[in-house]
């Protein structure tokens, strides 16, 4: 399904940057032949020159050659540029184009505001493990968006992740937690790695044997089902040493600096669009 709607669709992003980056790279994994109906455009010259480097993707400095070229346009600017580009989507009438934004802390008011009544919006939180196909991304359309055109971008993202709709509400707490949240998993990965360092493990080996303790974790939680307390009990042994580190972590405000985190955040993409 993925493969047949992106062979079918030209494809746009407006912001080649870094999540554009991650989207066409996993995008290309699925089958290197779609570049054809891909698209970039942004006004730096070495990120244009990246897509076309990497991926043999066509990079332009026209927005306006990306807006004619697609069916589905992703917004892939800073949510304080979105305005500037919506009003360029805008002045050009291409009644059918589906814009699906990307932009963190950007309302579909906002974006419904600047493209007109009759525009086919998308509202969308991928993350940058899009790159590895691991993404995950939430979306929420707005009224004008037809059933198959939903379907459509779900087998875009679904190409690269898992994908799931929520209500608008939740979405920068989506941010905070799925598109933030991999910042504090690599911060926790590296730390746990110079754990292993402080113990004299080489560091290369360190990371790799951290990262692979978050990686098999994540999946015994997504996998079993089972209640990340619950897992937790299994790892700490009455007695044992676990539940020493368990409780030093404890004494130091791990989880509570975790979830503070994510409502600074959570309460940050709310500004975002202000610049
Ligand atoms: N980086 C992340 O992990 C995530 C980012 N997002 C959202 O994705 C969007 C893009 O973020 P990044 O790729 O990280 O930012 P970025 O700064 O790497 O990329 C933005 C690109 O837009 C270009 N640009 C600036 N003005 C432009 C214009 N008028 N027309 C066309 N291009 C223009 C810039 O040159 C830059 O290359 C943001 O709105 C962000 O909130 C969403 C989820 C995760
Ligand atoms: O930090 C940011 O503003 C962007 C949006 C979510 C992840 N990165």
């Amino acid at each position: 399904m993925e493969e047949k709607v992106l062979k079918k669709k030209k494809i746009g992003w407006v912001g080649g940057g870094n999540m554009a980056y991650a989207m066409v790279s996993g995008i290309l994994q699925v089958d290197p032949g779609l570049r054809k109906n891909l698209m970039v455009s942004d006004p730096n010259e070495d990120k244009r020159w990246t897509f076309e480097k990497d991926f043999n993707v066509q990079a332009t400095q026209s927005n306006k050659a990306v807006i004619e070229h697609s069916d589905i346009l992703i917004l892939a600017v800073k949510p304080h540029k979105c305005g500037e580009v919506l009003n360029e989507i805008k002045a050009l009438e291409k009644e059918e184009l589906l814009v699906v934004s990307i932009a963190a802390g950007v309302s579909l008011e906002y974006l419904q505001e600047h493209l007109g009544p009759k525009g086919k919006i998308v509202r969308t939180m991928p993350n940058t493990p899009v790159l590895v196909q691991a993404g995950m991304t939430l979306i929420t359309p707005n009224a004008n968006v037809e059933p198959r055109e939903l379907i459509e971008v779900r087998a875009i993202f679904e190409s690269i992740g898992k994908v799931d709709e929520i209500e608008e509400k939740f979405l920068d707490a989506v941010a905070a937690i799925s598109a933030s949240g991999p910042a504090y998993v690599y911060m926790f990965i590296e730390a746990l790695g110079d754990g292993g360092v402080l113990k004299g493990l080489p560091r290369k080996q360190s990371y790799e044997i951290a990262a692979q303790a978050v990686l098999g974790a994540a999946k015994m939680i997504l996998e079993t089902g089972k209640h990340p307390g619950d897992l937790k009990d299994m790892v700490c042994s009455p007695g044992g040493m676990t539940i020493e580190a368990v409780y030093a972590l404890e004494r130091n405000h791990f989880r509570a600096s975790i979830i503070e985190a994510v409502e600074i955040c959570t309460d940050k993409s709310k500004k975002l669009v202000e610049g």
